[in-house]
């Protein structure tokens, strides 16, 4: 028996924090504050933050093979050089349409950095619609783009056996699958796994556990459900003590802990006395399952 213990690790006010992803070499959580263009790192032993400021919204970071990370800044897909805090483009997308940005990307299991994009909201998803589109940063930096007329291009993740990849586009309210190639990084076959019920609110950031199973953060739903992406049932729902949840990730001792992101903006400021948490960083404990690490992008 295993009892579920969620706790804020992190007092940090983000004004939207996104993409938290465990870096098991540093013990440390990253993660991105959207609209405050900052990437943070907590050092889960000593608790520090460093962050480094970039010059646009940064809607995604990940580790990459030979050392420091790669981000998703603006329309840009840049590395990121931790030790002199500089941000270098690699690619650029959407040159088009000046006002989207990128949103949540993952590196797939063969290196590739998935990212997707959106227009930017003038308020929590009130944006122009059908802007955005799917994106990944191959290792040789070329980019291919796999399909547009995206709302918000958010949580992704790939199944175990890597034939599967999951993918949400958060007005659609559906958790969907398309079959995927490895060998070739191609999508098809596109499908809904789940659909959310009202409750259940938007569905933004997911993750995979070791069992198979998805794990969505549902924005102003202030929860976390676990999906089996077979039965197209929900599996459990874990509440949280903020509303704006809006990503996880598994890292910790073997990734048995889950790490969850929330925002701060557009609470009200009587929804800030009930929430002073929010834009803080949990941690969930006693889930019982474990999740797998991170792939590095391989360019
Ligand atoms: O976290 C993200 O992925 C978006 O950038 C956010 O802005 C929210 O998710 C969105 O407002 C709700 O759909
Ligand atoms: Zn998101």
């Amino acid at each position: 028996m295993s009892y579920i213990k969620i706790e804020c690790v992190l007092r940090e006010n983000c004004r939207c924090g996104e993409s938290p992803v465990w870096e098991e070499a540093s013990n440390s959580l990253l993660f991105v504050d959207i609209p405050a263009k900052k990437v943070c790192r907590w050092d889960s032993l000593s608790k520090r933050v460093q962050q480094v400021t970039v010059e646009a919204p940064v809607s995604s970071v990940a580790l990459r093979q030979g050392g420091g990370y790669v981000a998703t800044i603006g329309t840009k897909f840049c590395a990121l050089n931790w030790e002199d805090r500089s941000a270098v483009a690699l690619a650029t997308v959407d040159k088009d349409k000046k006002n989207n940005r990128f949103n949540d990307g993952k590196v797939d299991p063969a290196g590739r950095y998935f990212a997707g994009t959106m227009a930017e909201e003038t308020a929590p998803a009130v944006l122009e619609r059908h802007q955005g589109s799917l994106y990944s940063l191959f290792p040789d930096h070329h980019v291919e783009k796999y399909f547009d007329q995206v709302d918000i291009s958010n949580g992704l993740d790939w199944s175990l056996d890597h034939k599967i990849f999951y993918y949400i586009d958060s007005l659609s309210y559906s958790v969907d699958a398309f079959d995927y190639d490895l060998q070739t990084g191609k999508i098809s076959n596109r499908r809904s796994v789940y659909k959310l019920e009202k409750e259940e609110q938007i569905p933004d950031g997911m993750c995979i556990d070791t069992e198979g199973k998805l794990w969505v953060a549902c924005y102003n739903g202030g929860r976390v459900i676990r999906l089996d992406p077979e039965t197209g049932k929900r599996l459990q729902t874990v509440k949280l003590p903020v509303v704006k949840t809006t990503s996880c990730c598994f890292g910790g001792k073997d990734y048995s802990e889950m790490y969850v992101t929330c925002a701060r903006d557009g609470t009200d400021p009587e929804g800030l006395l009930q929430q002073p948490e929010a834009g803080g960083i949990f941690k969930i404990t006693g889930l019982g399952v474990k999740g797998i690490p991170p792939y590095p992008y391989a360019g």
